[in-house]
């Protein structure tokens, strides 16, 4: 088998004991699975949950906080404990980790995504195992990724990997909770995840997991819109998480087949990027870039709205609303100009207002 580059995502669930603390056997499992990848020389990103449950006892929590500032404590107390862990079991097999904790601003500004683009990028190239959870301490509600299952997401669109796994204590996905009703039916195979699905899961999840199914259907439908193939399922045992890549896993496989990989500048301008203004095309214009993968020029630009500056990103919209998002090369003021000139400066029309690399189709 060609090498791979597999994000492997842990939730708490798969790391912890009855009473929700971190379970150091199951945590050893995991470190012999993914050793077993790497041995086989394929890359390995981590994205583990696990942070509070390794930390809440050790703070004198009786169980598993629910507040957020009590999640939070616990996280901080636990993420070293858990990181620790990691280091000493992935060492035990030869083999380094390196610790990344994000929120969601880190992606929303172009110059910190850059740079956990390049940290990760550099951590491969030197072999080292990337172990990224959220930075509990300072997410707070709006501000986090919902929970690691969407992170895991746009990491995995990030590196471009071939595929997202996502570990978790029940065996894929059911068309209906099977913890509540057991006639619930497994799906094996899909190349899609629709609103429908994403509406009927279940939000419940484990005692100690966030998010349910519900959250690993955004992320699933998420990673598949940048190109990346998912896996959601268990296992057992340090083969487990070669056997998934073999095809042979204990869950449920969605890939999209049609979807090709897209660049990280278009990833961050698609989903990360603030618009600052708005540009409003002629149907000309709209056809060539939605279906000829032009560049947006001048010419074909009836309106703008907003104070944008070269390198910001705007909105473009079309006869019938919003189309996509670009990252423009001019200024409002220069395609103002522009526009004014219209009958007089023919040359002015032809200015290439958004590069065809830096534009994102959203319809
Ligand atoms: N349609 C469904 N198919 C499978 N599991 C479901 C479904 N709806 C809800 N669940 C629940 O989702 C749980 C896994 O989610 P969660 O506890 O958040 O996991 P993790 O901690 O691994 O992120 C399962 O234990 C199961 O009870
Ligand atoms: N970041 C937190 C947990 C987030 C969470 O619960 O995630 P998950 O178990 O993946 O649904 C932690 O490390 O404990």
């Amino acid at each position: 088998m060609s090498k791979q580059r597999v994000v492997v995502k842990i939730g708490s669930s798969s790391l912890t004991n009855a009473h929700g603390e971190m379970d150091e056997a199951k945590l050893a499992e995991h470190v012999q699975a993914i050793a077993k990848l790497r041995q086989l020389n394929h890359d390995v990103i981590l994205v583990s949950s696990g942070a509070v449950a390794a930390g809440f006892s050790q703070i004198g929590y009786a169980s598993r906080p629910v507040t957020l500032k009590g999640k939070q404590a616990a996280a901080a107390a636990g993420q070293g404990l858990l990181i620790q862990a990691y280091m000493e079991k992935f060492a035990e097999h030869d083999l380094r980790a390196a610790q990344l904790l994000l929120t969601r601003d880190d992606f929303k500004d172009r110059e910190r995504y850059k740079n956990a683009f390049n940290t990760l990028m550099e951590l491969l190239e030197r072999r080292v195992i990337p172990i990224i959870n959220e930075n509990d301490t300072v997410s707070i509600k709006e501000l986090t990724f919902g929970d690691n299952d969407m992170l895991s997401a746009l990491v995995s669109g990030i590196v471009h990997a071939d595929q997202l796994i996502m570990l978790t204590d029940i065996n894929g996905l059911y068309n209906e909770n099977p913890r509540q009703n057991p006639h619930a039916i497994k799906y094996d195979y899909l190349d899609r995840i629709t609103e429908e699905m994403i509406a009927q899961a279940d939000q419940h999840g484990s005692s100690v997991g966030t998010g349910g199914m519900k959250s690993k259907l955004e992320a699933a439908k998420m990673a598949l819109s940048l190109g990346v193939s998912v896996f959601i399922g268990t296992g057992k045992g340090g083969e487990k998480l070669s056997q998934i890549i073999e095809g042979s896993g204990d869950g449920t496989y969605i890939t999209n087949p049609t979807k090709g990989s897209i660049t990280t500048n278009k990833q961050w301008i698609a989903l990360h990027s603030e618009p600052v203004g708005q540009v409003y095309v002629d149907h000309g214009a709209e056809e060539a870039i939605l279906y000829q993968g032009a560049s947006l020029l001048a010419a074909g630009i009836r309106k703008v709205q907003g104070d944008f500056k070269a390198g910001d990103v705007v909105e473009v919209y079309g006869k019938n609303g919003l189309i996509g998002k670009g990252e423009v090369s001019c200024s409002a003021d220069v395609v103002m100009k522009e526009l004014q000139l219209r009958s007089s400066d023919k040359d002015c029309l032809s200015s290439r207002v958004i590069h065809r690399d830096r534009w994102v189709r959203l319809t």
